[in-house]
């Protein structure tokens, strides 16, 4: 198959304090999120100005692709399109087709299965397609990434870098944290062809960076930035309640690790870094977080690796990965398809 572009797609954040409510109503639009977690969180974008971090991330991640593929050989134009906020994928879609580009790889800001990880990016890249209309192109959703040592090892010298931080005397005491974002059970349930993909992935890649950035430590994967009505079950436990419990056991110390995420928005920067933090501070824990992949040149160059799998003859044997589990390129249409909503 020849391609003529690559399109990062990505969730999209608010960078105005007017453009917060309109952009939570985009992200919640059909999904039952009662009105007053949407007030809550609406609070931690102000706090910050209005201002996500996420959307400077992507231009940032969007220059250093260019760079990288201008640099190994790799012809092709890159665009960015958001699911949630400005630059919103069907303006981007507009423009590809406004360029002639009629069949595009899209590299989603997230590494694992699931709906809210892979289906929706891919019901949203259909729905700006179908905005366009019969001429928009073709636009393929690369592979997740999750086991691939060009997000795993970023993770991992990110872990090494936080533990540097903590108190060598305790490191019989520390603990690393791994967090993803919670997800209700019943999507978990149906994340990926067979059902449980998204926390099989998750706990297979906590298990690849514990091994290779401390393998002498314990490690949990745990969940945050629960939203929805309180009435639906969640992934549990979630990080604030887990620094509790470890703190009853006798830990004085954690690394905290978000590999369900590419960069440091606004769900590390405020659950993390200021939540989380607190809830540490007030058990008494030692809390460092670890960084994200961001634009660290490895994981740069992964999407190139990705790109390459599909575009050379012969791609699959280019695929470079460290875990175990199933493995797909392309999804099946059958596949996190979301639970039916009671009528
Ligand atoms: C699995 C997952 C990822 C990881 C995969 C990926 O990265 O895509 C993720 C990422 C993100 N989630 C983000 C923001 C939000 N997520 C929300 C709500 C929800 N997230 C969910 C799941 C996930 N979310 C779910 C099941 C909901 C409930 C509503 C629904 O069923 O869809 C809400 C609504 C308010 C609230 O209730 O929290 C907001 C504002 C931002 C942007 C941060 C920034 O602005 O910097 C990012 C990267
Ligand atoms: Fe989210």
């Amino acid at each position: 198959m020849a391609y003529d572009a690559v399109v990062l797609v990505s969730f999209g954040g608010p960078e105005r304090p007017e453009d917060v409510m309109p952009f939570l109503q985009n992200v919640t639009r059909g999904r039952g999120v009662p009105p007053e977690r949407l007030a809550e969180v609406a609070e931690h974008y102000l706090h910050f100005g209005g201002v996500s971090p996420i959307n400077q991330q992507c231009r940032e991640l969007l220059a250093a692709i260019r760079e990288d593929f201008a640099a190994n050989g790799v012809d092709l134009p890159v665009y960015w399109g958001n699911r949630n906020w400005d630059p919103m994928l069907a303006d981007t879609v507009a423009q590809l087709r406004d360029d002639g580009v009629t069949h595009a790889l899209a590299f989603v800001t997230s590494a694992y299965g699931g709906y809210s990880s892979c289906r929706q990016y891919q019901e949203d890249i259909a729905a700006a397609r179908a905005a366009v209309g019969p001429d928009a192109p073709v636009i393929e959703k690369l592979r997740q990434f999750w086991d691939h040592p060009g997000f795993v090892e970023p993770h991992v010298d990110a872990v090494q870098a936080a533990l540097g931080q903590l108190d060598p005397a305790r490191r019989d005491t520390t603990r690393l944290v791994f967090t993803a974002h919670s997800v209700p059970t019943s999507m978990a349930a149906n994340a990926g062809p067979h059902g449980g993909r998204y926390e099989a992935q998750l706990r297979e890649t906590a298990r690849l960076v514990a091994a290779a950035a401390a393998p002498d430590l314990p490690y949990d994967l745990v969940w945050q930035s629960r939203s929805g009505p309180p009435q639906v079950p969640w992934l549990e436990p979630d990080v604030n309640d887990h620094l509790g419990t470890l703190a009853g056991q006798g830990v004085t110390g954690v690394v905290v690790s978000p590999i369900g995420f590419v960069s440091d928005h606004l769900e590390v920067i405020w659950d993390l870094d200021t939540e989380a933090r607190q809830t540490a501070k007030q058990y008494g824990l030692d809390f460092v977080r670890a960084g994200t992949p961001g634009t660290d040149p490895r994981f740069v160059a992964m999407v190139r690796e990705l790109v390459r799998e599909r575009t050379e003859p012969d791609g699959v044997r280019l695929r470079r990965r460290l875990g175990e589990l199933p493995f797909w390129d392309t999804c099946p249409t059958v596949c996190c398809v979301p639970a039916r909503r009671p009528a």
